[in-house]
């Protein structure tokens, strides 16, 4: 009979949560067991964040010397795939080795366990024929995997997901993107300025279908004028592979789109039948693992990052990770909060957003006031000249004076945002917001003419 190994905390799934609680609690003298059945560090690094930054930054390069001749002269630029992917293999993800990672994690005092965990039981996780009971409890961060959506054909195809993206050693001449959120419009601006001719398909009647309809407006502007044809409320009905090329027939379309990929960037899941959550007594069919304010699931039990269905971003994953290390070791400090929830696309122009939207605000029944000014009105926006399309938009409680959303969108916007994420969390009142100094000449200045165009 075999005897099952103790630990004081077993974490299950190694991202940037799971990490972070394991390393921490590991390094706070308890006894952690971490399980990751891939690579320990998790999407972000090797097949999310990071490449997909690392060839934003690339693209990004582009364009800017397209900008070049309106403002200083001429350059000429020949854009080569090669170096994003080698920098991607070499410097973001080691060839997709973790050994760095896993050291790290041992170096910590934590014992990383490589397979596939499953709750067996309160406080208890099954890795293979090894089973681990956890004197304190267990730490659910096993992430999301793509959301294949079921259009008839797409199964049998060779699609590609983020994963295919990241790992790609050369560009198609073509793609279609399923999907016009984060995945899809961040990764056709970037194919679409290394010449890949890309349609992105998207089913609702905006891109980013969950922000302001301005920031939906703004980013097909900006994938337009790469090159991207961009189709709004477009659902595709069935996908072939010819064993060269994709089609895919939309509802009520006429012609086929064709293309040399297809990546499907329709949304991420999570599986929890696999994780065993019956085992504790919850909902395996659920999307997400509920969780109260200090990240418990349960006895003995928490979640934290993509898991936990409150914002899958790396940041979300992290400040849950804090909360749970905390409520682990007995140490206070505040509950979660997402009220200023900050995410940003990193497209060209980039489009942050934090808390609330004007839709949502007003379906809460919220007497709301708003401003949008475009950031190109500003001096900065205008000395910047080519690039410079962007707007802040603010959404102001007008009952108690404060700003619980906004979206700032243009030449770094997701830094710009950071100014408006301090005012959602912190409820400054937009009257103290509207009488501070905003330096001269900065994109942030655009903030001050929103707040006195509030309406
Ligand atoms: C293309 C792309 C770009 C992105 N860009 C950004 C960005 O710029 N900024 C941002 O904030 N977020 C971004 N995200 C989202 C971000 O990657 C995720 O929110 C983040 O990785 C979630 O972290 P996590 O800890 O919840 O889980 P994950 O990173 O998903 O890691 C979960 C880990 O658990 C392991 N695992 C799963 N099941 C088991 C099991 N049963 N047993 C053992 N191990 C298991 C997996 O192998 C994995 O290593 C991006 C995502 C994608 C796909
Ligand atoms: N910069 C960032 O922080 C960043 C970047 C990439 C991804 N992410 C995270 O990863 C998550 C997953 O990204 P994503 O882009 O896959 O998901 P998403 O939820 O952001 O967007 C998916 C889009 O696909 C559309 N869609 C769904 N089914 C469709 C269908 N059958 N046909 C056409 N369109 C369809 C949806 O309407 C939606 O607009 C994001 O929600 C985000 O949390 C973050």
């Amino acid at each position: 009979m075999s005897v099952n190994e103790q630990a004081d905390v077993v974490v299950v799934g190694l991202g940037p949560g799971g990490e972070h609680v394991a390393g921490t609690l590991a390094e706070a003298g308890l006894d952690v067991v971490g399980v990751e059945a891939g690579l320990v560090g998790g999407e972000c690094p090797y097949w999310a964040c990071v490449p997909s930054k690392m060839m934003i930054r690339a693209g990004n390069l582009l364009a800017e010397a397209g900008r070049v001749p309106a403002l200083a002269g001429a350059a000429v630029v020949t854009p080569d795939w090669t170096r994003v992917a080698e920098r991607i293999r070499n410097e973001a993800t080691d060839d997709w080795n973790d050994q760095v990672a896993a050291d790290r994690f041992a170096a910590k005092g934590g014992r990383l366990v490589r397979g596939t965990g499953r709750l067996t039981g309160p406080r208890r996780v099954t890795v293979g024929d090894r089973t681990f009971e956890a004197r304190r409890g267990v730490v659910l961060a096993t992430g999301t995997r793509p959301r294949i959506p079921p259009v008839p054909g797409l199964e049998e195809t060779p699609y590609w997901t983020n994963r295919d993206a990241m790992a790609a050693k050369e560009l198609p001449a073509s793609m279609v993107v399923l999907g016009g959120g984060a995945i899809g419009v961040e990764l056709a601006q970037v194919f679409a300025r290394f010449n890949c001719a890309v349609t992105v398909v998207e089913g609702q009647d905006q891109l980013l279908s969950q922000e302001e309809p301005e920031a939906g407006k703004l980013a097909a502007e900006a994938l337009r004028a790469d090159g991207v044809t961009v189709l709004t409320g477009a659902r595709a009905r069935r996908v072939g592979h010819d064993g060269t090329e994709f089609t895919v027939r939309l509802e009520g379309g006429e012609q086929p789109l064709s293309a040399e990929r297809l990546l499907v960037a329709t949304g991420r899941v999570a599986d929890l039948s696999p994780l065993g959550v019956d085992s504790v007594g919850l909902d395996p069919a659920a999307g997400a693992v509920p969780t109260d304010g200090r990240m418990r699931a349960g006895e003995g039990l928490w979640a934290v990052g993509d898991i936990a269905g409150r914002g899958a971003f790396t940041h979300v994953s992290m400040y849950q990770a804090g909360i749970a290390v905390r409520d682990i070791l007995g140490q206070p400090g505040p509950e979660a909060d997402y009220r200023a929830l900050p995410r940003v696309t990193f497209t060209d122009p980039e489009i942050g957003a934090v808390g609330l939207t004007e839709r949502q605000a007003r379906e809460r029944g919220l007497r709301v006031r708003t401003s949008v000014v475009a950031v190109a009105s500003s001096t900065r926006g205008w000395i910047h000249g080519p690039g410079n399309e962007g707007f802040i938009k603010l959404v102001e409680d007008a009952d108690r004076g404060v700003l619980i959303g906004a979206t700032s969108a243009g030449p770094v916007g997701g830094e710009v945002l950071y100014g408006l994420n301090v005012a959602v969390h912190a409820e400054v009142p937009v009257e103290r917001l509207q009488h501070m100094i905003y330096t001269y000449p900065t994109f942030h200045r655009t903030i001050e003419a929103a707040l006195g165009a509030l309406r």
